[in-house]
């Protein structure tokens, strides 16, 4: 199920975050957007997950506009991580990933009061899902410990793990791999190739170009609002504009 832009603006007051940006994210892609500090990234992130409501243009998921509605594109099939760790920290790792589930449990009120068989059977299917997300993600599968005291990387996998409880068609990642080390960062490299062997596409926002470059089917390079350069990385990677205008000479020939 493609998410679209379609001529996407937003704006703060006399600030243009975004102006007319257009970009897809076909079925099972990984897709890379890149761009200076202020460039709109999260802003076109939040506006892609129904956080806002752009100024004018409109996001489509499968065809279909999406309403700035975050919980219902969580329902419809987007999901997303937060450059700033946002976990339930008193809460245990498991039950993070229950959050993420329930976005898809729809048990009757009477059920769920009496705690009926169905209300059970669909408690028990939740759990060992988790569980399942959690070993996916390379974290205990018992999940007993509080979400604040994993480490930070770990607490980054756990972010994953609570998204993809959720049945995502798309998942966005905002900096998956800050303040990670070389090792960890090669870990969740290839936890975004099994994400999208499991069928979902991959939005990633990263400062770290190697990462993208490395990684990404198609690379977007968004500054000052708009769409600078798109194409795939080795393309986008040795473009003059986005030499000149963004990376800096030598740090994109390495
Ligand atoms: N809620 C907001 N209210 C006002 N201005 C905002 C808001 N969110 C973002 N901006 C402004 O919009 C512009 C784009 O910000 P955004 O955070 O989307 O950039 P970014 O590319 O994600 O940056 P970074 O790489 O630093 O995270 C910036 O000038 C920022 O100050």
């Amino acid at each position: 199920m493609s998410l679209t832009a379609e001529r996407v603006s937003m704006a703060f007051g006399g600030l243009v975050a975004l102006d007319s940006v257009t970009l897809t994210v076909p079925d099972r892609a990984i897709i890379g957007l890149i761009g200076p500090n202020g460039a709109g990234k999260t802003t076109l992130f939040n506006c892609l997950t129904g956080l806002y409501a752009p100024t004018s243009g409109r996001v489509l998921l499968g065809g279909r506009p999406l309403k700035a509605d975050p919980a219902e594109a969580a329902r419809l099939g987007v999901a997303r991580t937060f450059q700033n760790i946002r976990l339930f920290s008193g809460m245990s790792a498991l039950e993070n990933v229950l959050v993420g589930r329930h976005t898809r449990i729809n048990q009757g009120l009477m059920s769920a009061l009496f705690h009926g068989p169905a209300f059970r059977r669909s408690e028990a299917e939740a759990t060992g899902r988790a569980r399942a997300e959690l070993a996916f993600v390379g974290l205990d599968p018992d999940g007993h410990v509080p979400a604040h005291s994993l480490a930070y990387g770990d607490q980054r996998r756990l972010e994953i793990a609570r998204a993809l409880a959720g049945d995502p068609a798309v998942l966005m990642l905002d900096e998956p791999t800050a303040g990670m080390n070389g090792a960890e960062t090669t870990a969740i490299r290839a936890l975004i190739g099994a994400i999208r062997d499991r069928g979902i596409a991959v939005v990633v926002i990263e400062h770290d170009t190697k990462f993208i470059f490395s990684l990404c089917d198609h690379v977007h390079v968004l500054v000052r609002g708009r769409i600078l350069v798109s194409g795939p990385p080795e393309a986008v990677r040795t473009d003059p504009r986005v030499i000149e205008a963004y990376l800096g000479t030598t740090e994109c020939s390495k």
